[in-house]
């Protein structure tokens, strides 16, 4: 953890946790404020257990450090407190890819049910219309529900 500059001191210092926004495969995310400049972070605390494998772990904050770019989640630093490592980030307000992705799912579909039901109420209007309407002006009506 020394070589990837992982800190010893207490993250609770430097950080103030608000709620929990989520959960991953090696933990908890928090959101949470820096105490000096109250910027935002998003924080996710690992629970590190004796003869835990850490090696993807290493290699993830090791990834974030290197990155950087106004399109990739910043990486502000960890700490190793406790059996447990912090990994603090930028906070992205919007959620995750998965949440927008689910967030529009939910939206086109809902689109797509309003359609038909209004392709159906008109069809439904246009069957009742008397048989003695010309057929040269009645509307014509195509959809593909
Ligand atoms: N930087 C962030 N800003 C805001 N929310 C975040 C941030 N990082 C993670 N989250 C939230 O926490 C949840 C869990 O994130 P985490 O990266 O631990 O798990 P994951 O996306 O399932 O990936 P992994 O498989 O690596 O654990 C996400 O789905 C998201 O809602």
């Amino acid at each position: 953890m020394d070589r990837i500059g992982v800190s010893f001191l207490d993250p609770l210092e430097d950080y103030e946790l608000i709620h929990r926004i989520g959960c991953g495969t090696y933990g908890d995310v928090f959101k949470a404020r820096n105490i000096k400049t109250s910027e935002l972070a998003a924080i996710k605390i690992v629970r590190l257990d004796p003869g835990d494998d850490i090696t993807s772990i290493q290699q993830e904050i090791t990834m974030m450090k290197e990155c950087k770019h106004k399109n990739i989640v910043a990486y502000f630093g960890s700490y190793h407190r406790n059996t447990k490592l912090w990994i603090c980030m930028e906070y992205c307000g919007g959620g995750s890819l998965q949440d927008m992705y689910q967030g529009w799912l939910q939206r086109w579909l809902q689109w797509k049910r309003r359609a038909a039901t209004t392709t159906c109420a008109i069809s439904g209007l246009l069957a009742s219309l008397p048989s003695s309407w010309p057929s040269s002006s009645r509307p014509c009506l195509t959809s593909t529900p």
